[in-house]
């Protein structure tokens, strides 16, 4: 059985690594950590790995038919036993440089872009949209990736094609647009809102390929449909006990200090797995229990 040692690791965002096996597959990580207000918190959530490695396993099987993905095999013996459940075997693509993001409401960069041009990558909005609004329908505004720990930059179409050709610009949008709201329809069936989300793209054999985790609470905003309010920021599905823990009087943590937050009560921590697992549960009508590791 390998041990995580033997391949060489090739690239780490904040809460997931991604590691060599050989010249045509990786190994994709994902940890346990969570990051809140653009930090990476020191207290780790129980099972957020394997949850979000469980979700991602399940888009790429339910979204098969609209778009081929690099995943290989979640259960295998080249996954090594001490992030079994939380890594992903997958054939190691030619990235095409684009954070593909698919949006069906306002929110984050695209509330902000949107309040200070009445559009969102090029796109024009109606007026009067506020935080929270669901768009007419959902539009497509790429990014192009920061260095780790920035903000993307959100661009036009025409930028990114640019870079990547305009045929694979095409195909991009066309596939995220598709892709999301297939998603998000399903999401919204099981009362949650998929407000948006971030894919990554490459080439295998000249055909374009579905990347990196998909559809997750990391890559995307879950909302919860019940206490959905447009006008202010929503509630994240996930994330909302951390936020409202670490903004309430009990963390002794000013935001604005830009200081690093405090770590999480235990009961935080596991109020939080209990919001993953509520969320895998829903999407996928699966029990967690049931998933490996
Ligand atoms: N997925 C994927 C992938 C692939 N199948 N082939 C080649 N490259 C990538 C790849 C390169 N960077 N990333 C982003 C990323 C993801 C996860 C962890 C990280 F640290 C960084 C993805």
């Amino acid at each position: 059985m390998a041990t995580l040692e033997d391949y060489p690791k090739i690239a780490a965002g904040k809460v997931r690594e991604l590691h060599a096996i050989d010249d045509d597959h990786l190994l994709l990580v994902a940890s346990d950590r969570i990051s809140a207000y653009d930090f990476v918190l020191d207290s780790p959530i129980p099972d957020k790995g394997r949850i979000l490695t469980a979700m991602s396993v399940f888009w790429f099987e339910l979204l098969g038919d609209l778009v081929p993905n690099h995943l290989v095999a979640w259960d295998d013996p080249r996954i090594p036993a001490e992030v079994r459940g939380r890594a992903l075997v997958v054939r190691r693509l030619d990235m095409l440089a684009v954070e593909a993001v698919a949006r069906g409401y306002l929110a984050g960069s695209g509330t902000l872009d949107y309040n200070r041009t009445g559009a969102v990558c090029g796109i024009t909005l109606p007026p009067g949209l506020v935080e929270g609004s669901k768009l007419p329908e959902s539009i497509y505004t790429p990014a192009t990736k920061a260095p780790l720990g920035e903000h993307d930059e959100n661009v036009t179409f025409d930028e990114i094609a640019e870079v990547i050709g305009t045929e694979h610009a095409t195909t991009v949008r066309e596939l995220t647009l598709a892709v999301y709201r297939r998603a998000a329809e399903h999401a919204a069936e099981r009362g949650i809102i998929l407000a948006d989300t971030k894919f990554e793209f490459g080439l295998l054999d000249g055909r374009i390929v579905l990347g990196d985790e998909v559809l997750t609470p990391d890559s995307s905003r879950y909302w919860p449909l019940e206490s959905y309010e447009p006008g202010r920021a929503q509630h994240s599905f996930d994330k909302q006990f951390v936020r409202d823990w670490l903004t309430s009087p009990a963390s002794g943590w000013d935001r604005a200090s830009n200081t690093a937050p405090p770590p999480l009560p235990d009961e935080v921590a596991q109020a939080t797995r209990g919001r993953y697992v509520q969320a895998y549960e829903q999407v996928t009508g699966r029990k967690f229990a049931d998933w490996i590791g």
